[in-house]
């Protein structure tokens, strides 16, 4: 039986053929797979540069790429006769002799080049690698067929324009070296491009965040079966029909992934929580969802994937549906937020629904309370103070720094401040009524009541959870943290978390370890979203320095970068509003005649007015119109941000006034920013800007 690898290529060409042709392709594999009467053969082609490649021809006029060793088929991609045959003969395949990862080679676009190249070389003496010897080069996995055009390349434009044709194990060592880093650093950069060997097991130590150090894996450059299971970027085995079927049907993310995702996903088992940190798009929701189906799998017990809204809890379900097929594992993970948590948690104890008070309710407490300072400057106090820090007794509020707040108070205001707090707090009490942020704290107090070290049950029970997994965790408050900490016994893989604190939407700034959560960091650093178009314009955008949340310190954004290139962001200013609205029916509607789904396409303006107006111009359309809240986490294919005019955007009405708290306005400041930079990063195509009047000062010039 011939045992089938498929690229992601294939799965992509294959949904670009017309329906007959695509269901001759699958009928084809499927009786290859199976090695029954009928089955393609493997046909050589001349002039291949490789001679492990042949075609199977899948359909009339149609054929399959292979690359056969013994028994192993790796099925590249499937295209007309003419267009799989200069394909078969384009390109080599090899083995990375440092990762063992198989490598893609145009060698055909490569030997077109060289002479240009030597022309280049012969002009001048300089040469880029002058100071790194061949020894040091082969240690980097560099492919010793590479080495003589290698040695002509005089300048890192010259590397640069190589890029696409060579396998990113082999460039990335070497833009590195170009740059001017050590071969230890080149090395490492090399690195990210190694994926878990699952021939090696889950459990095995494998550098991807437990405690261990990489096991260097022994390369037999001749096996391409091994050097594919490492590579799952680039293959994945199917063992039987229904295998076939996911891989074919499953978008791209529930099959590939990319090494440095798969090495976080699969990694492990991590000794210690995980705390992944990475750009917009850098597949941060992908990892959350394959870590949570990996632990589930394991099958130790319960897994709660936590995420930021009701929205995104539907969004991570349906994701989870696709990407797991057996019932009984999907069945291991509940989505869901922490305010859903903390809800179930306190109602079970107490026998009936929490209720809870509404804003109005809740500011006129606070002004009954006749406090020195406003209702809003009270509320900030009360939760980014004392509920953040989990102070129970005035001497407490006495005593400690009130990070993030600029305004100095004395003991006396102090005082006035934990009495108008004792003031509310009573008086919700004796209505039975609780703010959010009361509810998760009482839930964490119940159940640190209940839990400690690992349980030992044979069948952990539903709470706590055996794993959970935090997906947007930038904006969560100290208290809720508190309460996921408390949901969890302390074990190997208890907490994997990913956020961005750059993409902060609310008044948060926690550093995990100050929650008790003493977390190992990785960071991701390239974006499969976003063109690089819009990821620089992003950046420029999202300005203002680093983030601080999540990690202790600061965060850049420095090193974040695309994959791909597309259109720049369209910004455009109106003379009016209706001209405005106008202008985004006009493009939104070419859009669609360009054949986008309405579902495709996302409009937010950060108003609850402006969404109104817009959903009533663009009503029938099928679009979704949302405020750049709600934009959190989503992805369109095209995207229209729309109002994004000084006066709304930063929104006047959440600025803290500078007379009352400096600090407090400039965070604030940053948020509206980060509000911003949220929604114009969600297009994985087209990004559409507008505004009338003034524009926002947040736009970059
Ligand atoms: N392995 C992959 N295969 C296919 N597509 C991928 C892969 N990884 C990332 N992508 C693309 O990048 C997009 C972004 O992934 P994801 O939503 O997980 O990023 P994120 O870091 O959570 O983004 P954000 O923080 O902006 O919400 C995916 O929807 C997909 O289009």
């Amino acid at each position: 039986m011939p045992r089938l690898a498929l690229s992601p290529e294939f799965p992509a060409e294959l949904s670009a053929l017309a329906p007959p042709v695509r269901r001759d392709v699958v009928t084809s594999v499927r009786r290859f797979l199976q090695n029954v009467s009928g089955a393609p053969h493997p046909e050589r082609v001349r002039g291949a540069r490789d001679d492990r490649v042949a075609t199977l021809r899948l359909a009339d006029r149609y054929r399959g790429v292979v690359v056969r060793q013994r028994d192993v088929y790796w099925l590249l991609t499937v295209l007309s006769d003419a267009d799989a045959w200069s394909y078969a003969q384009r390109y080599r395949f090899g083995v990375n002799r440092a990762l063992g990862v198989v490598e893609v080679w145009d060698a055909a676009a490569l030997e077109r080049v060289e002479p240009a190249i030597r022309r280049a070389a012969g002009a001048c003496t300089a040469r880029l690698f002058a100071d790194i010897c061949d020894t040091d080069l082969a240690s980097l996995g560099i492919d010793h067929r590479f080495l003589p055009l290698l040695r002509q390349i005089a300048d890192e434009l010259t590397l640069e324009a190589l890029e696409p044709l060579l396998p990113p194990t082999q460039y990335a060592p070497l833009a590195a070296l170009a740059r001017g880093e050590s071969v230890a650093g080149a090395w490492r950069e090399l690195d990210l491009c190694r994926a878990v060997t699952p021939a090696a097991g889950d459990g095995e130590p494998t550098g991807s965040g437990g405690s261990a150090e990489p096991v260097e894996p022994v390369v037999d450059p001749d096996d391409l079966t091994t050097a594919l299971l490492r590579s799952p970027d680039r293959a994945v085995f199917v063992d039987g029909p229904r295998e076939l079927n996911h891989v074919l049907d499953a978008p791209e993310w529930c099959v590939f992934l990319h090494p440095p995702q798969h090495r976080l996903a699969r990694g492990g088992p991590y000794d210690r929580p995980v705390l992944v940190t990475g750009g917009a798009g850098t597949g941060k929701t992908l990892i959350a969802l394959h870590r949570a189906a990996h632990l589930a799998r394991g099958g130790a017990g319960q897994v709660l994937l936590v995420t930021f809204s009701q929205g995104l809890i539907s969004d991570l379900s349906a994701k989870l549906d696709l990407l797991i097929e057996d019932e009984v594992v999907r069945k291991r993970i509940e989505v869901g937020n922490v305010d859903r948590l903390a809800h179930r948690i306190v109602s079970d104890a107490e026998g009936r629904s929490p209720v809870l008070v509404g804003a109005a309710e809740l500011t006129a407490l606070w002004r009954e309370a006749e406090s020195d300072h406003g209702p809003a400057f009270l509320l900030r106090e009360w939760e980014q103070v004392i509920l953040a820090q989990n102070l129970r007794t005035l001497d407490e509020y006495l005593a400690v720094p009130r990070p993030g707040r600029a305004v100095e108070l004395s003991a006396e205001q102090r005082a006035d401040v934990w009495r108008a707090v004792g003031h509310v707090t009573g008086r919700l009490a004796e209505r039975g009524k609780r703010t959010l942020l009361q509810l998760a704290a009482e839930a964490a107090t119940l159940l640190g009541r209940s839990t400690g070290d690992l349980l030992e049950e044979a069948e952990p029970g539903r709470e706590p959870y055996r794993h959970i997994v935090v997906d947007e965790a930038q904006d969560l408050h100290p208290t809720q943290w508190r309460l996921l900490r408390a949901a969890v016994p302390y074990a190997p893989d208890d907490l994997f978390i990913v956020g961005d604190p750059h993409q902060r939407i609310f008044d948060t700034r926690v550093a995990l370890g100050s929650v008790g959560i003493d977390a190992i960091q990785r960071r991701l650093q390239v974006s499969y979203r976003l063109p690089q178009e819009i990821l620089s314009w992003g950046v420029r955008l999202r300005g203002g320095g680093p983030a601080d949340g999540l990690v202790a310190g600061v965060q850049e954004l420095y090193g974040f970068r695309a994959t791909r290139h597309g259109p720049r962001p369209m910004v455009r200013a109106y003379d009016s509003p209706e001209d405005e609205l106008n202008g985004l029916v006009t493009h939104v509607s070419q859009w669609l005649e360009d054949g986008v789904r309405p579902e495709e396409v996302g409009v937010a303006a950060r108003t609850a007015e402006l969404v109104r107006d817009a959903r009533a111009a663009l009503r029938d359309s099928g679009v979704r119109v949302t405020t750049l809240h709600g934009m959190k986490g989503l992805e369109f294919r095209r995207a229209a941000v729309i109002g994004v005019a000084d006066g709304i955007v930063p929104a006047p009405g959440s600025l803290t006034p500078a007379e009352e708290d400096p600090a407090a306005r400039a965070h604030d400041l940053q948020r509206e920013r980060g509000l911003l930079y949220v929604a114009c990063t969600r297009a994985h195509e087209l990004l559409y800007v507008s505004y009338s009047g003034r524009a926002s000062p947040f736009l970059p010039t």
